[in-house]
């Protein structure tokens, strides 16, 4: 029920009242009840109106919400499913990896290491000049000559050549390989020399010379891989001597030009040897006079550079050195080599290995212009040849024989001493031969003790290690050489390279560690198409791998296996895995992890490399 009295009464009594309580704002408008009604209602519905909408907001919130976290727990589900799936790849790949690795055997296991150390390997520097390779500078073209064989070679088809290089058993690799001449006479070399060569009993090319020159002569990189004693040196020196004898004949060399070409040796007693041969091939071209004097440095530690200053006056045409020396001068600004075009690396898997690379690279960055670059040895495992490749202009490889055999002109015995009885047995293979002699030992020491106990015999012995002095050096090779002393007691120094006259037997008193050390030093002599003996000594110090080494090796010759070596079994075989020889060093009796050379390459590393036994300065 609505009260209503104090709007009756004020409607009673309407103006002045009406507008004073105006006035005071007491004054409230009458408002019907039926419109009081309907206001109450619109006000209860519009209540009601806004609960609703509140309602559907909130819910719309709690939708919004329940939303959200369905939302968030299917990401969570699915993140954890999806990881739920990678772990379960995982574990699956893992275990089919170990099924896989399960299912293959020791021999394919080994092999994939040996892939992995060849990749690791491969990865080292090009052979280049540090300013090569960071100029980018990078030559495409071979270097071109005068030089070109006669008509009628020429004229001969690709079989023709094909035939002549397999009568020879040479392998060839690489473009446009320049044909193999069978002849001296027709590779155009000066009358003088080819005359020199024939007083000397040179009178045919070699298998490597009469595909290695030609190859040269035409200003091709070349790879040249033979075997000992096989007539390398003539190979690499006449293309040089060739190319200086052609620029001194179109302006004669004065002072302080030159050198033409520079041909790099790993030990002082090869460059000297080299040095030699360079001095007699020049003496006997300008002998006569028809041709100029060449003139040619030699560039190796332990001497002085003075007493060749009559040389260093002139015009410089060829320079042999060790990497030491040669750096040395060229820092010193003795020579340059502004107008050189010609580097020869003599037994260059020995420099590489002897860690003569970064000297190797230095050397070549004093280079201003193109080069003609030449690697020859008789022992050039594959990744050096891969290297090599890699570093060269479309090279040439040639190839006589595999790369590491044994000279087949060399009989190989092997025997069986006692460690306690090698000194007394040395004294009766000493009968075995007439002299001379080279006796290898590994170990300097061992080298003293073999030479005094020979002295105390009564055989003229001479020794020459590492730890000798120069002097002491050249005069143990000068009186070996004249034939004044019968026998040589060396240690790894004079094996590569070394060419003495006719040695008869070589006696390895200690078998080295890596195989291409033996080819080596058996290599001393077979030299030249002539036959000899090498009788090596080994025992139970003598590692297994070496001797299978051996094994293989003989085999490969077609020389006598004694029983004791027959009965050794290659734990490869066992595991019927391939027996690949080894591409770091050639072995055949052992896969790159087993490679001795690899250890004996970190060890390398950290020594210095110009010790006195390498001869490098
Ligand atoms: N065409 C040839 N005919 C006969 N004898 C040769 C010929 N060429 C070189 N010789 C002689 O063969 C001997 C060995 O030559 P060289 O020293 O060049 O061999 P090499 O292949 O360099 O051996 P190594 O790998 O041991 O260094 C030398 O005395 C040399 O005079």
């Amino acid at each position: 029920m609505e009260s209503v009295p104090k709007r009756r009464r004020l409607q009673r009594s309407p103006s002045p009242t009406y507008k004073f309580d105006d006035e005071d704002g007491s004054f409230e408008p009458y408002i019907p009840v039926s419109e009081r009604r309907q206001q109450k209602l619109l006000k209860l519905k519009s209540w009601g109106t806004n609960t609703d909408k509140q309602r559907a907001r909130k819910q719309q919130e709690e939708l919004d919400e329940r939303e959200d976290a369905q939302k968030e727990e299917e990401i969570r589900r699915e993140k954890a499913r999806m990881e739920r799936t990678l772990l379960m790849e995982a574990q699956e790949v893992h275990s089919k990896k170990a099924v896989e690795d399960a299912k293959k055997t020791d021999s394919e296991k080994a092999e994939e290491v040996d892939a992995e150390i060849l990749e690791a390997i491969k990865s080292r520097r090009k052979l280049a000049s540090d300013m090569e390779l960071a100029k980018g500078i990078y030559y495409t073209e071979s270097l071109t000559t005068s030089w070109k064989p006669p008509k009628y070679i020429l004229q001969r088809s690709p079989e023709q050549h094909q035939k002549i290089r397999d009568k020879f058993h040479i392998l060839v690799d690489g473009e446009d390989i320049p044909p193999p001449i069978e002849q001296f006479a027709d590779m155009k070399i000066p009358e003088p020399i080819l005359q020199y060569l024939k007083i000397n009993r040179i009178v045919t090319p070699t298998p490597i010379q009469l595909q290695g020159i030609p190859t040269a002569f035409s200003g091709r990189d070349l790879i040249g891989i033979a075997f000992t004693g096989s007539g390398k040196t003539l190979a690499f020196c006449l293309p040089l001597i060739m190319m200086a004898l052609e620029e001194e004949l179109k302006l004669p060399f004065i002072r302080g030009e030159g050198p033409v070409g520079i041909i790099l040796c790993p030990s002082r007693e090869l460059a000297n040897q080299t040095f030699e041969n360079v001095m007699t091939w020049c003496a006997a071209l300008a002998k006569e006079g028809r041709y100029p004097q060449l003139n040619t440095l030699l560039c190796i530690g332990g001497i002085s550079m003075n007493e060749q200053s009559h040389v260093m006056n002139k015009g410089l045409h060829i320079v042999v050195a060790t990497p030491g020396r040669l750096i040395d001068m060229l820092e010193k600004k003795r020579f340059t080599f502004n107008n050189c075009k010609y580097l020869c690396m003599d037994e260059a898997d020995r420099m590489i290995d002897l860690g003569f690379e970064d000297d190797v690279r230095n050397i070549m960055s004093f280079f201003k212009r193109q080069r003609q670059t030449l690697l020859f040895s008789a022992t050039m495992p594959r990744k050096i040849q891969d290297f090599a490749q890699e570093s060269l202009i479309k090279p040439i490889l040639v190839n006589v024989g595999r790369a590491g055999a044994a000279n087949l002109d060399v009989l190989q015995v092997v025997e069986y001493v006692k460690q306690e009885a090698k000194m007394v047995y040395l004294l009766e293979c000493l009968q075995k031969t007439p002299p001379p002699v080279i006796i290898f030992s590994e170990n300097k020491n061992e080298v003293d003790d073999i030479q005094e106990y020979l002295l105390l015999k009564g055989v003229e012995a001479v020794a020459i290690h590492g730890s000798k002095s120069q002097e002491e050096r050249q005069y143990a090779i000068k009186s070996f050489k004249s034939g004044a002393k019968d026998v040589m007691v060396a240690s790894g120094v004079a094996s590569k390279g070394l060419d003495f006259n006719d040695i008869q037997h070589v006696i390895i008193f200690s078998m080295p560690k890596e195989i291409e050390d033996y080819v080596h030093q058996i290599g001393r002599t077979g030299r030249s198409g002539k036959t000899g003996i090498a009788t090596t000594f080994v025992n139970m110090n003598t590692p297994e791998q070496t001797l299978l080494d051996l094994k293989y090796l003989l085999m490969e010759a077609g020389q006598k296996v004694p029983p004791f070596l027959s009965t050794i079994d290659d734990p490869r075989a066992a595991q019927g895995g391939s027996l690949k020889g080894c591409s770091v060093c050639g072995g055949l009796g052992h896969g790159i992890s087993n490679c001795p050379k690899l250890e004996d390459a970190k060890r390398r590393e950290m020594a210095s490399h110009r010790t006195a036994d390498d001869g490098g300065y």
